[in-house]
């Protein structure tokens, strides 16, 4: 089942500048940053109850961020939905019709296991599948 909003990813110019309305402003929980080169951003975490928000800053102009910024400019991105079984969701998706944008899951920050969705079968919303890693 789905479990909860994950978190909500907002496209950044600065992880840094963007921290302080998050974190000093709007005192979110910071728990760190870190960098994800397969999906070319750094990404910083704010934890509020269950969910997170989530700042991403593209590493380089190929990056996917690179391209929303270009385009859209700052602002939010994509909402991740957390799953216990996102190999289930991503067959219920395709079912439904709804494109998935990378043959497997991927690796996501945190080491979890993540999948989005082609936002125009989605209302032009991008969704993100993301599931913890099953424990060895
Ligand atoms: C570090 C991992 C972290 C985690 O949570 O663990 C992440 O969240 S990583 C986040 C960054 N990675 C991704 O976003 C990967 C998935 N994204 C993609 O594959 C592309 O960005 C894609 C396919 C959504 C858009 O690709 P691209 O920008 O090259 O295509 P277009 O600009 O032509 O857009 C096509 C169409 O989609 C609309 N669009 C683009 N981005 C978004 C968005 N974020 N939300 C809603 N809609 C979006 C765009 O407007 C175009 O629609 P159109 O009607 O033609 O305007
Ligand atoms: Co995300």
């Amino acid at each position: 089942m789905l479990e909860k909003i994950d978190h909500i990813g907002i496209a950044v110019r600065s992880v840094e500048a963007s921290s302080v309305l998050y974190r000093d402003v709007l005192g979110l929980a910071y728990e760190g940053t870190e960098v994800v080169e397969s999906q070319g951003v750094k990404v910083a975490f704010f934890r509020l109850g269950e969910a997170k928000i989530e700042l991403l800053e593209p590493l380089h102009e190929e990056s996917p961020i690179a391209r929303f910024l270009e385009k859209k400019g700052e602002g939010i991105h994509h909402i991740a939905l957390g799953c216990d079984d996102i190999e289930a969701w991503r067959a219920r998706m395709e079912e439904a019709g709804v494109r998935l944008l990378s043959e497997e899951p991927i690796d996501g920050a945190h080491g979890k296991l993540i999948t989005f969705m082609h936002p125009a079968d989605t209302g032009r919303v991008l969704l993100e599948l993301t599931q913890r890693r099953q424990q060895p």
